[in-house]
């Protein structure tokens, strides 16, 4: 689904040597990849920084990023599970009321790692110290999405970005499990 071409940086350890890179098919998961979402909520109450920052802090790795004024279509296909439900109007509403930042965030179980970042779909049940809990009150104006599933991360991603969007890249961060 993505570029093979992973892009080098070099990385310096210790006393200056560039350390070779292991093979990485020894950890499964280690490059899983989710669509995480700032809503057009997020972006007027300017916490695109802040969601970003939750994400980097953690040690995940942006891997493609744009703001877009999300197209309705999209949106039908994004939430094609949602379609009966009595809110659905109203969520394409809101998701169409400004425009949307799409990421996609690459790391070790990014996906199951992400829904706990982001917290309870209802913000009132969503933990202090989560996006959610601690930016949000109400479920029609939760700030953030982020895919719940490997599967279903992999169709948003498809559905929101193109795959030459993603940058492959590699740091050398302590976080950096490539070089475990
Ligand atoms: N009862 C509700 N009333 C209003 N809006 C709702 C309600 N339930 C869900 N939503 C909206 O629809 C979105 C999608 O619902 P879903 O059940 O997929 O929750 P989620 O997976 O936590 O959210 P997302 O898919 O946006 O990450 C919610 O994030 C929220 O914005
Ligand atoms: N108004 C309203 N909106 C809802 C309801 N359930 C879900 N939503 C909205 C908010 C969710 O973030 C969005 C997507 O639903 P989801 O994928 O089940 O939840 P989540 O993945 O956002 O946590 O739909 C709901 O019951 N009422
Ligand atoms: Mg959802």
């Amino acid at each position: 689904m993505w570029s093979s071409t992973r892009t080098s940086v070099s990385c310096f350890w210790g006393q200056g040597q560039v350390r070779s890179r292991s093979s990485n098919a020894d950890f499964p998961g280690i490059k899983e990849r989710t669509l995480v979402a700032v809503k057009p909520d997020g972006v007027q109450r300017r916490l695109i920084g802040e969601i970003i920052k939750r994400f980097e802090q953690r040690g995940f790795r942006l891997v493609g990023l744009k703001m877009l004024q999300a197209p309705e279509k999209l949106l039908a296909q994004h939430y094609v599970s949602l379609q009966k439900k009595p809110f659905y109007p109203s969520l394409l509403h809101y998701m169409t009321s400004g425009p949307v930042v799409a990421m996609v965030w690459e790391g070790h179980n990014v996906v199951r790692s992400s829904r706990m970042l982001v917290g309870d779909t209802d913000p009132a049940g969503a933990a202090p110290g989560t996006i959610r809990g601690d930016l949000s009150v109400h479920i029609s104006r939760n700030v953030v999405h982020a895919s719940d599933s490997v599967q279903g991360a992999e169709k948003e991603i498809s559905l929101w970005f193109q795959s030459a969007e993603l940058i492959d890249w590699e740091g050398c961060d302590h976080n950096n499990i490539y070089h475990l």
